[in-house]
C-alpha cells in the first residue's frame, strides 16, 4: 500500500479485494502492440473501446465492494483505481459513465429511479454520460437553451434544441459510445419556466445503437488531449420522453403538469459538486505519476559536472532540479490528503441533506470550487514543470508526461472553468464577511475571516505561515468589500462594482484556498503521522514544511502587504527552504517509490523502476512505423524528383 494510502487511507474507503493489479495487468491483451500515437483518430477510438470492454470486464470480476459502500464510494473508487492508467494513457470513452452518469442518477433520481437505472448502469447494460454544456454556453448554466416542454395530454416531455448554439457539446462518450444520457434542460410547463432539470434520455437503440428518431449525434473532433474520450454533440428535434424520465429526487412534475419545487433550485447542480470533489483526488494521482517519472529520471540522468574534477552528476543533485521537483512530491501528498478530508466533508453534508438540513451546502460548494481550482491549476503547472525538468526526453510521448499534462490541464476547464469557480468561492467569502461583520457565526473554514486581533509578530514556523495566509485572505476579502462598498456609494451598481473588483476577488479566493489547504495538509499529516514510524513521520513533516515554506516564498508580496513579515524573516525562510531541499534529497527516490505506481501504470520510458531509460527510449523509437523501412516511399515520390529539378 503506497505512502499516500498509508498516510491518509481511511478503512471505509478501502475496497475489499481492491482490483488486484497483478490480476488485471497480467492480461496482456489489454495493452497495445504498437503505441497508440501511431494510430489514426478513428483507430485510437476503436482501440480504446476494445480495451475498455476488456478492462471493465476484469474490473467487474475483481472489484468487490465492502458491504455498505455507497454508489458514490464505488464510482469514486473507480477514479482512485490507478490501474486504468496502465491501459489508457488518455481517459477511456466510459470515463463519464462512472464519473457523472451514475453519480447523477444516484444524486438526482428518486429511490425507484435509482433502483431501476443504477442496476442497469452498474452492470453496463446501458452506457451513459452527462450532457449539460452546449455549443453556446458552458459556464452560464441559466443561459442553456435546450428545452423540455411538459405535455400533460400525453404525460411526456418534449426535448428540443431550438438553435445551433443549443446543441449539447463536449460530453464524454456522447459521440459514438453511450446510448443514454442525463440531459440538463430548461423545464417549461404551459409556457412557464421552472429552471434547469435533469432528464434521463435514451439516445440510441439498444440493439442497433442507431440514434433514435429526433436525436442527432456526433463527435466534436480532435483535441489537445483526452483523444479517446469521444466527446460529442447532441441535438433534439422535438424528441418525446415519458414523464418518469425526469430525475425527480429534488423537484417533481406531477401527471397533470403541477410542478413541485425542491428544497433548493441549486440541488440540480449537485453532480458538479461531487465531481469537483473527485477531481482533487484525481489531481493527486496525476501529480504522483509525473513526480515519479521526473524524479526517477533525474536520478538516472547524468549531465555535466558540479566539480570539474568529478564525473558527470545525477541531475537530481542540482539544487535547481530539487527546487523543481520536490514540491511535486509534497503537492501530490497535499492534494491526496485534502481530497480525503473534502470527501468526508462532502459525505457529511450529503448525509445532513438527506434529513433536510441544507445549512452546510454553501460552504461545501465553496470548498469544492476552491480545491478543484487550486489542485488543477497547481498540478497542471507542476506536471509541465516535470516535463521541462526532463529535457528533450520529457517531450516524448513515450515519457507519458505530455499525456499526463493533457489530463491535468483539461480539468482546469471542465467541471467549471477555474476563474468562474474562484469567483463562486469569492461570493461565499464576501457574504461571510458581511455576515461576520453583523456578529453572526461563520462556517468553520471561514471563521478566521473575523479574527480582528492585531497583526502578530511574524514567525517563520508552520503556525506562523498558516496564520499569515489567513491574514492575507482576510485582508484581501476586506479590501474587496471596501472597494465594492466604495463603488456602490459612488453610484455604481453592485454587479458592476463586483465586476470591477473581480481581479481582486479571484486573488482573495485563491488566498483562502491556500490557507485551507496548508492548514488541512498540516493537521491531517500530524494526525496520521502519529501512527507511523519516526523516520517516516520525520520525512512527512519535512514535506509539509517544504510545502508551507514554498508557498510562503511564492506569495511573498501578499505576506509583505498583510502580515508583519520583515526582510530578515524572508532571508531566513529562503535558507529554511534550501536546507529542506538538502534534507529531502536523499529520500526523493524513496518517496516517489512509495507512491507505489507500477511501471505499467506509469507507462513511461523515463520513469520505469529499473532505470533502463535509454534502452526503453530506443525500444519505443523502433516501434515507429517509419522505422519499418530504411527509405520511405516519399523519397521516390517527391524528394528525388524535387532534388533533381523535376517537381
Ligand atoms: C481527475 C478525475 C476525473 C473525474 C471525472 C471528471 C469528468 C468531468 C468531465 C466534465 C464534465 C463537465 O464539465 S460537466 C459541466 C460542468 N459545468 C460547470 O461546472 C458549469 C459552471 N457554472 C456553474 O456552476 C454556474 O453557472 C455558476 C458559475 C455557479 C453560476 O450559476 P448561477 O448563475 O445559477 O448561480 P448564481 O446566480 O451565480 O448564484 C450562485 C448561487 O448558487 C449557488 N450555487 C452555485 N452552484 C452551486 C452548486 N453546484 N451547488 C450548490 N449551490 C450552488 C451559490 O452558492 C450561490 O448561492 P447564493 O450566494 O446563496 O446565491
Ligand atoms: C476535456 C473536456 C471535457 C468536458 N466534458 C464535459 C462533459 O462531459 N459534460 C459537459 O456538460 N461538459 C463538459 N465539458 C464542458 C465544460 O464543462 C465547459 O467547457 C466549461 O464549463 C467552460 O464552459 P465553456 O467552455 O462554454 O467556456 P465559457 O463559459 O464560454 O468561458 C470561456 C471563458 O470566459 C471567461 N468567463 C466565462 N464566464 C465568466 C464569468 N462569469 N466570470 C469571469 N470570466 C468568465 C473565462 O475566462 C472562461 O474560460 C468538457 C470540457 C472539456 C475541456
Amino acid at each position: 500500500m503506497g505512502l499516500v494510502d498509508q498516510l491518509v487511507n481511511q478503512p471505509h474507503y478501502t475496497l475489499v479485494n481492491q482490483p488486484r493489479e497483478n490480476d488485471i495487468l497480467s492480461h496482456k491483451e489489454l495493452f497495445d502492440s504498437i503505441p497508440e500515437e501511431y494510430l489514426s483518430h478513428k483507430e485510437k477510438y476503436e482501440n480504446a473501446i476494445r480495451k475498455t470492454v476488456l478492462y471493465y470486464r476484469l474490473m467487474q470480476k475483481y472489484q468487490n465492494y465492502k458491504e455498505g459502500s455507497t454508489i458514490l464510494d464505488e464510482t469514486r473508487a473507480n477514479y482512485r483505481n490507478l490501474v486504468s492508467f496502465a491501459v489508457f494513457k488518455d481517459y477511456p470513452p466510459l470515463m463519464l459513465h462512472n464519473g457523472m452518469f451514475i453519480p447523477a442518477i444516484a444524486g438526482q433520481g428518486t429511490p425507484e429511479q435509482q433502483k431501476h437505472w443504477l442496476k442497469r448502469a452498474k452492470n453496463m447494460e446501458i452506457l451513459g454520460t452527462y450532457a449539460q454544456t452546449e455549443l453556446g454556453h458552458g459556464t452560464f448554466i441559466r443561459g442553456l437553451e435546450t428545452t423540455a416542454e411538459y405535455d400533460p395530454s400525453t404525460e411526456e416531455f418534449v426535448l428540443h434544441s431550438p438553435t445551433l448554439t443549443s446543441y449539447k457539446w463536449w460530453p464524454g462518450g456522447l459521440g459514438h459510445t453511450v446510448n443514454y444520457c442525463v440531459v440538463m434542460a430548461q423545464l417549461y410547463i404551459r409556457g412557464r419556466h421552472h429552471g434547469m432539470q435533469p432528464f434521463l434520455v435514451q439516445l440510441r437503440d439498444e440493439a442497433t445503437h442507431m440514434p433514435l428518431p429526433g436525436v442527432k449525434l456526433g463527435e466534436i473532433g480532435a483535441k489537445l488531449g483526452l483523444s479517446t474520450v469521444n466527446n460529442g454533440f447532441l441535438a433534439f428535434e422535438h424528441h418525446r420522453i415519458p414523464r418518469d424520465r425526469m430525475l425527480m429526487k429534488n423537484a417533481q412534475v406531477l401527471k397533470d403538469g403541477t410542478f413541485v419545487a425542491g428544497p433548493s433550485s441549486k440541488l440540480a447542480y449537485g453532480t458538479m459538486i461531487y465531481v469537483r470533489v473527485i477531481i482533487v483526488n484525481g489531481m493527486a494521482n496525476l501529480m504522483a505519476k509525473a513526480a515519479t517519472i521526473a524524479v526517477r529520471y533525474s536520478a538516472v540522468r547524468r549531465q555535466s559536472q558540479i566539480k570539474p574534477s568529478e564525473p558527470e552528476c545525477q541531475i537530481l543533485d542540482y539544487v535547481t532540479q530539487q527546487h523543481k521537483l520536490l514540491i511535486c512530491i509534497a503537492t501530490s501528498l497535499a492534494f491526496s490528503t485534502c481530497a480525503r478530508w473534502l470527501w468526508d466533508v462532502y459525505t457529511g453534508v450529503m448525509g445532513q441533506m438527506e434529513s433536510g438540513n441544507m445549512d452546510h451546502l454553501p460552504e461545501l460548494h465553496a470548498l469544492a470550487c476552491s480545491l478543484k481550482v487550486v489542485s488543477t491549476m497547481d498540478v497542471s503547472g507542476l506536471v509541465e514543470r516535470c516535463r521541462l525538468a526532463c529535457g528533450g526526453h520529457g517531450f516524448m510521448h513515450s515519457s507519458n508526461l505530455p499525456y499526463t499534462y493533457g489530463l491535468a490541464t483539461a480539468a482546469c476547464t471542465y467541471e467549471g472553468e477555474n476563474t468562474v469557480l474562484l469567483l463562486q468561492t469569492a461570493r461565499s467569502l464576501v457574504k461571510a464577511w458581511q455576515k461576520g461583520s453583523k456578529g453572526k457565526p461563520l462556517s468553520p473554514t471561514e471563521a478566521y475571516l473575523m479574527d480582528k486581533s492585531p497583526v502578530p509578530k511574524w514567525e517563520n514556523t508552520l503556525d506562523g505561515i498558516i496564520a499569515g495566509f489567513r491574514r492575507v485572505s482576510a485582508g484581501k476579502v476586506q479590501d474587496c468589500v471596501s472597494k465594492i462598498d466604495k463603488l456602490v456609494k459612488m453610484g455604481t451598481s453592485y454587479e458592476d462594482a463586483w465586476n470591477q473588483t473581480s481581479v481582486r476577488l479571484v486573488a482573495a479566493s485563491e488566498a483562502h484556498s491556500r490557507a485551507v489547504i496548508l492548514a488541512t495538509f498540516r493537521s491531517e499529516v500530524s494526525r496520521a503521522a502519529a501512527a507511523l514510524s519516526p523516520p517516516l513521520s520525520r520525512v512527512l513533516h519535512q514535506l509539509v514544511h517544504l510545502y508551507c515554506v514554498y508557498w510562503a516564498l511564492e506569495r511573498l508580496g501578499d505576506l509583505l502587504l498583510y502580515t508583519s513579515i520583515a526582510e530578515r524573516d524572508v532571508q531566513e525562510l529562503q535558507q529554511q527552504y534550501e536546507d529542506l531541499l538538502q534534507k529531502i534529497r536523499p529520500n526523493a527516490v524513496g518517496l516517489v517509490d512509495a507512491f507505489d505506481l507500477r511501471d505499467e501504470i506509469l507507462n513511461s520510458t523515463l520513469g520505469a523502476y529499473d532505470g533502463r531509460v535509454y534502452e526503453r527510449l530506443m525500444e519505443e523509437a523502433l516501434k515507429s512505423p517509419l522505422n519499418a523501412e530504411p527509405v520511405n516511399q516519399s523519397f521516390h515520390q517527391y524528394l528525388k524528383p524535387f532534388m533533381h529539378g523535376k517537381l
